[in-house]
């Protein structure tokens, strides 16, 4: 069942109309239902049933306290890639034993910060960060849980930009200095390796792909298995798809009994990072439409949100549906919807048959609860969202729209001007 669906002719997040959150919080906002946050994060972890496992959630993809406490209280753990996401899920209450820490870049204070926590275990990226995690786990006296973030150099078919598991990436450690790698780590003496790690990239819409670096990863195990290397836990990373489009991704099921079958020998504890899955078709951006201009080459629809609330059309020429908040409009028109602000490729729909939107029509675009808000900025000054957690008959702002004044905090003007 879908929690997004019209109601006569209003569309509703569960049991509450669009337009009523709206008319109380104004627009653009985002909103989300916790039903199918939890809908997504069951179907997740009942595909895994019967295989330890643990589902650390990609807090990049919705970083919003109240969805994390959402996936918390399910029992969920969190994937971070920053010391300020680890404060977050920390302040969602996150056993820092449900935690693995990604990213390529992490810096001093943030490993520090992390061991200190007492986190499960770093996917490390590079053959420096392994020497990095010891001298400062040494300094603290702590050891740091370790797992490699192999490359296993597969195409996972998706976008070039969010491709992440080819040999040309930035990320993880090629496939062939892994075993070196290994036994690098296991001579250092404030280092305990835990696991493997991969992650190949996101939005993947067919299984092959995970199934192809599985078996690669299985390779290196065995390797490692045969220099008494034995691991703990086998992190295959998020990416599994959604729909937006036409899209057919595999369901969690059909991708679950595909892991399942090609890891059940092994007798690993599973980790999974999933982000977009749990989070991106339990969201949507509510926006109102300003004007209109219809022309002879082309017809725009501009509205109140633009590339800075959600960027992913822009960046990556992202689709995502649109559907009036109230069913009112003569018919359809081929038009871009755009932001107000002052760039060409300031567009949430390009070239496209919508709704005939007209001044004040309020619509909402659709699969926007993963890297929505947590890639909008405040380009053009512009204060970001509201955020609004529905719940049944029930909403609550979980975030503010910001002011004004909230974004020249921090700034000064010298004494000499
Ligand atoms: C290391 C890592 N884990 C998990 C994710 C979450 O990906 P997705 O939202 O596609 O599940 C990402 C983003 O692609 C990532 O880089
Ligand atoms: N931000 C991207 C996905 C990249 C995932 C980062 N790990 C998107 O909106 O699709």
């Amino acid at each position: 069942m879908h929690h997004f669906q019209y109601k006569g002719n209003e569309l509703y997040a569960e049991d509450v109309a669009l337009r009523d959150i709206v008319a109380q919080v104004g627009s653009p906002v985002y909103v989300y239902s916790q039903a199918t946050l939890e809908r997504h994060f069951k179907a997740f972890d009942e595909a895994f049933a019967g295989a330890p496992h643990t589902i650390c959630y990609s807090v990049k993809a919705n970083s919003n306290l109240a969805i994390l406490k959402t996936i918390i209280r399910m029992g969920g753990g969190v994937d971070i890639v920053s010391g300020g996401e680890l404060y977050r899920a920390l302040q969602a209450g996150v056993d820092p034993k449900k935690v693995v820490y990604s990213g390529v870049g992490k810096r001093d204070d943030e490993i520090e910060y992390a061991l200190n926590t007492g986190i499960l275990m770093f996917n490390v990226e590079s053959e420096q960060e392994i020497d990095r995690l010891n001298e400062i786990a040494g300094r603290l006296g702590k050891k740091a849980g370790i797992a490699l973030r192999v490359n296993p150099d597969v195409d996972p078919q998706t976008h070039p930009y969010i491709t992440t598991g080819l040999k040309k990436a930035k990320f993880g450690i090629t496939m062939d200095r892994a075993v070196e790698e290994y036994k690098r780590a296991r001579d250092m003496e404030n280092l305990e390796i835990l696991g493997i790690d991969c992650h190949i990239g996101s939005q993947l819409t067919k299984v092959e792909p995970f199934v192809d670096s599985i078996r690669k990863l299985k390779e290196l195990i065995g390797e490692l298995k045969a220099l008494g290397i034995n691991l703990k836990y086998l992190d295959l990373g998020g990416g599994l798809g959604i729909q937006y489009d036409a899209e057919d991704p595999p369901l969690p099921a059909d991708y679950g009994s595909a892991i399942k079958a090609e890891t059940k020998d092994l007798g690993l504890h599973l980790i999974f990072e999933p982000g977009r899955n749990i989070a991106g078709n339990a969201g949507v951006l509510v926006a109102k439409c300003l004007y209109t201009k219809e022309r002879d080459e082309k017809n725009f629809i501009i509205i109140d949100a633009g590339m800075n609330d959600l960027a992913r059309p822009a960046l990556y020429g992202s689709f995502h549906g649109v559907q009036p908040v109230v069913k009112d409009q003569d018919g359809m028109i081929p038009a871009d919807i755009v932001g107000p602000i002052c760039e060409t490729g300031d567009f949430l729909i390009k070239e496209r048959s919508v709704p005939m939107f007209k001044q004040n029509d309020l619509m909402a675009f659709m699969s926007a609860g993963a890297y929505g808000f947590t890639m909008s900025s405040n380009y053009n000054t512009r204060p970001r969202a509201a955020e609004v957690l529905v719940n049944g008959d029930k909403f609550v702002v979980i975030r503010e729209r910001e002011k004004v004044e909230d974004l020249v905090r921090g700034e000064s003007i010298p004494a000499w001007l």
